[in-house]
Parts: structure tokens; C-alpha cells; sequence
């Protein structure tokens, strides 16, 4: 019933080709023969054949058209092709800007804005007088223009006056020469000849000239626009954009402030145009990067700059760890530092104290060479009464930092150092027979002996503030009087590594004082703020090395209390707060933000001691590495230059100053401090303290035995009176 259905649809609704092929005709309203039906039904199939044909052709060209205009090389080739095409458009948009800036004022008129947006008051009166004069110039120039025409028709006159004058007087003196009056005017024809012919040659070449010169002014208009880079940067091909590494040019710079995300920037910039880079400073080669200062325009901080230093980074194709932002002292100024792409990654030579054997050290005169600055210059630092702290994450380099100094110390005969190591795996074990005390391990005993260790420094430092008021010193501890031990005020350092471990110590004393802790109780903390606060003038110094100076760890008052503060990696910006102090990591001292791990030994100094750049608040040096094998002959060296080997038990051979002092004056009622202590070398060759005592070093030392020697005619003179009256008050006591 259906199929009968179907044809009477087909009737009716389709034209049919007559059976001879010629003109259509509808039937409506009958039935088609089973022929017609199978006709019409294959000429249906036919038809959707056709057209499934038509639509898989059409699929499969589209799907060629898409892959091929998609495809890598297709956009490239159209990205270069259109990139090439924006630079001929862009250089004749720079050529027109060029010749409208030499002929009006704008130039000017843009340098004033840009002044203005920064607030540059002194510039913009500098640029306004210079417009003024260009202006001035340029007006100038126009009233000449108009007497040139008048000008040049006088020149061309008396010139071609002047050559045919030229020619004929040749001519006359060829014609007397040759005798031949013909030829006077041979030079003039001469020159008619060679007129003819350049004109020859001009109708020769003028074809192609004509033809070629459109082509020449669309390439010298390709390479203006290629020069200044005036393609969109989405033209660009990948491998331009990436741009890692890109060397940095102030129009990088601009750029990349200028996209900060930083309005009121951003405004300002476009609103410089290309004065933009009127912003910065000269761009410097910086060691293994470039340094560039930027003045910002009023209304930008420099904290605002500072919080963009990952955008910066990225906007600069460097990497966050590339780029260093602080703040110099000019105002509303940040200074850039940014790395050539990788360069930090490439490891700094070895330290000078392993690759040279014969480094001396002078603790008075001298500096410690840590490592290198960002500049790639040598860091050296100098330690004289000055109380270190060293921070940073676990595993980082700080045993190793803080050992590199002490190691250039030991160099110096004159110092002594006591060592705590609070983790005790053998880092410090090279200072064995090196340092006069040296305790290794992290338990509650090894606690107690550590606050010890800073309580003897504590008393020691007493007793030479009580010496040094009595030698009537008046220049503080001399380097004279600290060169050698016997002094008395020979540099001391009292090294504490993990010094969290002594502040969570809960041991508690006999005197039921607890030995860690941070109560005014505390014996730890007290020693260590006692040392602090006074130790510095008398060479008594505390260096102390900790994982996480939080208040816990390492109170507020012991941190303050360093002259150098050091911190490697930290996990955050307020552990670097507690680590280098404020005013550093508002200065953009950034230790938070080194790389854990890919910055082992990298620290960032802040404070006393370290040669910082004018107007900055601290300086990132990466330190050479002394691994255990080479400290350990470094110590060696030491060792072998101080001539005796420390051990706890046996110090230097003991001799009495006063028993000395009275036997080499003998009968003498009054000797020269310098004849006195040549007197004792004499007596005891072989006593290291008196190998190199000088007066002031005898004085001092003698001061702390109770005894005053004062200057008698501007030389320092030992009475014997003096000295017996202080052996009689040492029997009678
Ligand atoms: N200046 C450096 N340069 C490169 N690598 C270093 C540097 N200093 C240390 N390291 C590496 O870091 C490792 C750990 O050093 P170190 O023991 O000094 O760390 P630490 O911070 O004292 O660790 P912890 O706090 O856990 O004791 C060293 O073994 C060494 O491989």
C-alpha cells in the first residue's frame, strides 16, 4: 500500500523526462508505471550518489585548505610574508614621522610631555628653552630659502661664466702652444662632447633607472621599517617571539614596564611615546648581565615595581631568578639588574683560598673572599668586630658559607676561634687543633657546653673592657695591641652553627636557669646579647648560623644584633624579614625568592661589612664552595702557619707576664716598651705570645694585669715600680 502511496507522491510532485528523451512535462494526479517508477527511483539514487559525491569532494578540499592553512609552515610563510609586507608600510610611517619631526616642533613637544608625566621639572625648563631655539633655527632657515632662488641663478651664471672663461683661456694657450688657432675652442667642444655624452648615457640607463627605482625606495623603506621593528608583535614567528635571551635594549624595557600591568604606567608610557625611554638611565654591562636604573613617572612607586618582579621577569624573556629590582637612593627610582639568559645557572670558580696556597688574611686590614657579586666582581667581605648571622632552608649552603669565612680566618695567626657545631656530622671536624674549643653534636650536653662557650666570652670580654679602661687606651683595641695572643685582645670568635638547637634546649641548670629559651633567664640568650651588645669594641665576636630565624628560633633582639646579616634561600618574604631586617627586603633584598636548591650558597648580605652599591640595602653574592676536602687542607695550611696545633688539652706554653717583665727590667728603674718586649723575645724565643709583642700589644697586656704604662717624653715606658707593686698585690691576694 505504501509503495502505491509513494508513486502517487512522485507524480504528482516531480517533473518527468518524456520517453523520448526531449521536454518535461508534470502529471499530476495519475499513477507512473512500475518503469517510470524504477526510472525516477534511479535517478534519485543517482542524483544522492551524485551529491554525496559533490559533498565528499567539497570535505575532502575543505579539509586540504584547512590543514594547509593551518599547517606550521603555511602560517609562517603568511606571518613572514605579512611581516615583510607591515615593515615597507611601517618604515614610510617612520620615514613620514622623521621628516615631520625635523620639519615642526613635535619632537620637542613629545620630549616636554614626557617630562612632564615623570615630573621632571628640571628637564621639561631644559627642553622648553631647546625648543625655543630650534624654533628659532627653523625660522632662520625659512627666510634664507627665500633669497635662494635669487641666489642660485647668480651662481649658476658666474659659475658657467667662470668654466667657459676657464676653457677658452685653456683653449688660447693650446692654440700659442701648437700654433693652431684652431684650437681655441677645442676645450669648449670638448665639453659639448662630453655633455652629448653623459646625455647618451642618461637616455640608456633611464629605463631601467625608472623601472628599477620603486623597488629600491620599497626596500630602503623594508629595512627602515625592519630596523625599527615596526611589524605587530603577532607577526611575529615563534621562534622570534620566544625571544629568550634577547639581548635588552631600552625599547625592551620600556616595553616590558609598560606591560607590567601597572596603569598609571602603562599611561604614562604611551603617553611619553618613543620618548619612553627617556625613563631610563644608561643600559651598563653588570658582570653577567646589564644594569639600567628607571625613573618613574610620578604617582608610581617603586614598591609597586618591586611586588611585578615575576611579570617583569617574564616581560623581559627572562626568568624570575634573572632579574634583581632594588632601590638606589635617587628618588622614585628602581634599579634593574638583569641576567644574560642562563648565566646564573653557570657555576663561579673555585674560592681563592683553595686555589691559591699561599692567600695570607689580615683580620684588621683585610677582607674575606666569599664569592662573587651579580656583576660577576669578587664579594669580599670584612669581619673585624662584626657579629655575623647566617640564615637559610636546610641543605643550602649555610655551614658551608659560614665555614669559607671562618676557614680565611684561621689564615690570620693573630685570631681565635671556639666552635659549636649543634648538628655534629663532622662539618666543622677540620677546626680540630684549630680552634681552642670545639663542640660537635646536637644534644642537651652539647647545649650546655655551647652556652659555656659564650659564657667564657661573656667573662672574657669583661675582663678586657676592665683592661682596656685601665690601659687609658683612647683609640679602642689597636691593631697593634690585638695582632698577637698574648695581648690580651687578640680577635676572638665565638662560632655557634644550628644555634636554633641552644634555643630550643629545654635543660635547665643547676641555678634552675634554663640553658635555651628566650626568657631574660635564659642562659643562652643572655650570653649571646651580652656578646652583642658590648663584645664588638674588644674583638670578642659572635657568628651564629640557623635554619629558620624565626622568634622561636632565634629572637628578634639576637638577630638585630648582627652587624652582617646573610640569609640563602628562605621560604618566605616575612622569614626574609626576620632574616636581613626590614629596611633590606624593602630595599628589594630578596632572598624568598632565590630557588631552592638551584641556589645552594647564594646569599643575600645585607648591613655592615659588604661593599654595597651606592644607595642599596644589600647585595646578593653567590659563594665560591669549600667542600670538606678542601677545607680541610685550607685548615691544614693554617695550621701549619700558626706553627702549633691547639688541642683542648694543651694550650700554648704558659709563662708569667709580671715574673717576665720584672726579670728582663733587672735593676732598671724605667725601659721602653719596645726595649721590654725585645727583652722578652730574647727571654722566651720560643713563647709565640712574645714572637711579635710590640709596645702597644705589651701595654695593653700589661693594663689587663693591673699595670698602667704611660708615655713618659711620647714613648711608652714600663716601670719596675709599677710592676713589683702589682706582683706584691697578686701575692697578697
Ligand atoms: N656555594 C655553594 N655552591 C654550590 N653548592 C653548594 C654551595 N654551598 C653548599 N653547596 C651544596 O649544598 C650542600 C649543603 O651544604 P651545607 O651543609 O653547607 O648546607 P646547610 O644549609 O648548612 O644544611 P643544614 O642546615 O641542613 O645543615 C653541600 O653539600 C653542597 O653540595
Amino acid at each position: 500500500m505504501s509503495t502505491d502511496n509513494d508513486r502517487e507522491e512522485l507524480a504528482r510532485v516531480h517533473y518527468l523526462p518524456s520517453h523520448n528523451g526531449a521536454d518535461t512535462e508534470v502529471i499530476e494526479g495519475e499513477l507512473i508505471s512500475d518503469e517510470e517508477y524504477a526510472l525516477l527511483t534511479s535517478q534519485k539514487a543517482q542524483a544522492l550518489e551524485r551529491y554525496r559525491g559533490y559533498r565528499r569532494d567539497a570535505v575532502t578540499v575543505y579539509k586540504g585548505v584547512r590543514y594547509a592553512a593551518t599547517h606550521d609552515y603555511t602560517k609562517t610563510a603568511g606571518k613572514t610574508l605579512m611581516r615583510h609586507g607591515s615593515y615597507v608600510l611601517g618604515g614610510a610611517g617612520v620615514l613620514a614621522k622623521r621628516v615631520w619631526e625635523a620639519k615642526t616642533n613635535s619632537r620637542y613637544e613629545r620630549l616636554l610631555r614626557a617630562a612632564e608625566v615623570q615630573g621632571d621639572w628640571e628637564r621639561l625648563g631644559e627642553w622648553e628653552q631647546r625648543a625655543e631655539q630650534a624654533r628659532e633655527h627653523r625660522h632662520r632657515r625659512r627666510m634664507d630659502w627665500l633669497d635662494a632662488p635669487a641666489k642660485l641663478v647668480k651662481a649658476v651664471v658666474i659659475g658657467a661664466a667662470s668654466l667657459i672663461g676657464f676653457l677658452f683661456a685653456l683653449g688660447i694657450v693650446l692654440a700659442v702652444a701648437s700654433k693652431d688657432l684652431g684650437k681655441i675652442l677645442g676645450p669648449i667642444e670638448a665639453l659639448l662632447q662630453l655633455v652629448q655624452w653623459i646625455a647618451w648615457v642618461v637616455t640608456v640607463v633611464w629605463g631601467p633607472l625608472v623601472l628599477a627605482a620603486p623597488w629600491v625606495v620599497v626596500l630602503a623603506l623594508w629595512n627602515i621599517g625592519r630596523r625599527a621593528g615596526a611589524a605587530p608583535s603577532w607577526l611575529s614567528t615563534g621562534g622570534q617571539r620566544s625571544g629568550e635571551g634577547e639581548p635588552i635594549t631600552p625599547s625592551i624595557v620600556v616595553t616590558a614596564l609598560r606591560d607590567l600591568g601597572i596603569a598609571k604606567l602603562a599611561t604614562a608610557i604611551k603617553e611619553m611615546g618613543d620618548a619612553g625611554a627617556s625613563m631610563l638611565g644608561p643600559i651598563r654591562l653588570a658582570g653577567c648581565g646589564v644594569e639600567v636604573d628607571v625613573t618613574l613617572p610620578s604617582g608610581v612607586t617603586t614598591e609597586e615595581v618591586q611586588r611585578k618582579r615575576r611579570k617583569l621577569a617574564e616581560n623581559l624573556t627572562r626568568h624570575e631568578h634573572e632579574v634583581f629590582i632594588t632601590i638606589p637612593q635617587a628618588a622614585r627610582t628602581v634599579r634593574l639588574w638583569i641576567a644574560d639568559s642562563g648565566a646564573l645557572d653557570e657555576p663561579i670558580g673555585p674560592s681563592p683560598l683553595v686555589t691559591d696556597p699561599d692567600t695570607t688574611a689580615d683580620l684588621y686590614t683585610g677582607r674575606a673572599p666569599w664569592g662573587q657579586d651579580l656583576r660577576g666582581d669578587a664579594a669580599a667581605i670584612a669581619l673585624l668586630q662584626r657579629h655575623l648571622l647566617i640564615t637559610g632552608l636546610s641543605n643550602q649552603g649555610k655551614t658551608a658559607a659560614l665555614r669559607a669565612l671562618v676557614l680565611w680566618l684561621a689564615l690570620d695567626t693573630s685570631t681565635e676561634f671556639r666552635i659549636a657545631d649543634l648538628k655534629g656530622v663532622g662539618d666543622w671536624r677540620m677546626f680540630e687543633g684549630l680552634a681552642t674549643r670545639l663542640i660537635q653534636g646536637p644534644t642537651d650536653e652539647h647545649v650546655i657546653a655551647t652556652t659555656e662557650m659564650l659564657e667564657e666570652g661573656v667573662a672574657e670580654m669583661e675582663r678586657r673592657i676592665a683592661a682596656l679602661e685601665a690601659s687609658g687606651a683612647t683609640d679602642g683595641v689597636t691593631r697593634e695591641m690585638a695582632r698577637y695572643p698574648g695581648s690580651g685582645f687578640h680577635p676572638i670568635f665565638l662560632v655557634v652553627d644550628e644555634a636554633q638547637v641552644a634555643f630550643m634546649c629545654p635543660a635547665i641548670g643547676e641555678d634552675k636557669r634554663p640553658y635555651g629559651g628566650t626568657k631574660n633567664t635564659s642562659r643562652y640568650f643572655m650570653a649571646a646579647r651580652k656578646i652583642h651588645n658590648q663584645g664588638r669594641a674588644v674583638n670578642v665576636h659572635l657568628w651564629q648560623g640557623t635554619q629558620d630565624p624565626t622568634d622561636q628560633n632565634l629572637p628578634k633582639l639576637v638577630r638585630e644584633g648582627a652587624h652582617i646579616r646573610a640569609s640563602l634561600v628562605v621560604g618566605t618574604e616575612e622569614q626574609a624579614r626576620m632574616a636581613l631586617g626590614d629596611k633590606a627586603v624593602n630595599g628589594g633584598a630578596a632572598p624568598h625568592k632565590l630557588r631552592q636548591g638551584a641556589d645552594k650558597g647564594t646569599v643575600v648580605v645585607a648591613g655592615d661589612g659588604v661593599p654595597l652599591p651606592a644607595g642599596q640595602a644589600s647585595i646578593t653574592i653567590r659563594t665560591h664552595f669549600i667542600n670538606g676536602e678542601d677545607a680541610t687542607e685550607v685548615a691544614e695550611r693554617a695550621k701549619t702557619r700558626r706553627g702549633t696545633v691547639i688541642t683542648a688539652e694543651e694550650g700554648p706554653e704558659e709563662r708569667d707576664l709580671l715574673d717576665d717583665v720584672a726579670e728582663v727590667l733587672g735593676t732598671e728603674a724605667a725601659v721602653k716598651a719596645t726595649d721590654v718586649a725585645a727583652r722578652l723575645r730574647e727571654l722566651a724565643p720560643e713563647h709565640t705570645d712574645y714572637r711579635k709583642l710590640t709596645a702597644e700589644g705589651l701595654a695593653a697586656w700589661l693594663a689587663s694585669e693591673g699595670v698602667v704604662v704611660k708615655k713618659v717624653n711620647g714613648t711608652l715606658t714600663v716601670r719596675a715600680r709599677m710592676i713589683h707593686a702589682a706582683l706584691a698585690d697578686r701575692d697578697d691576694d
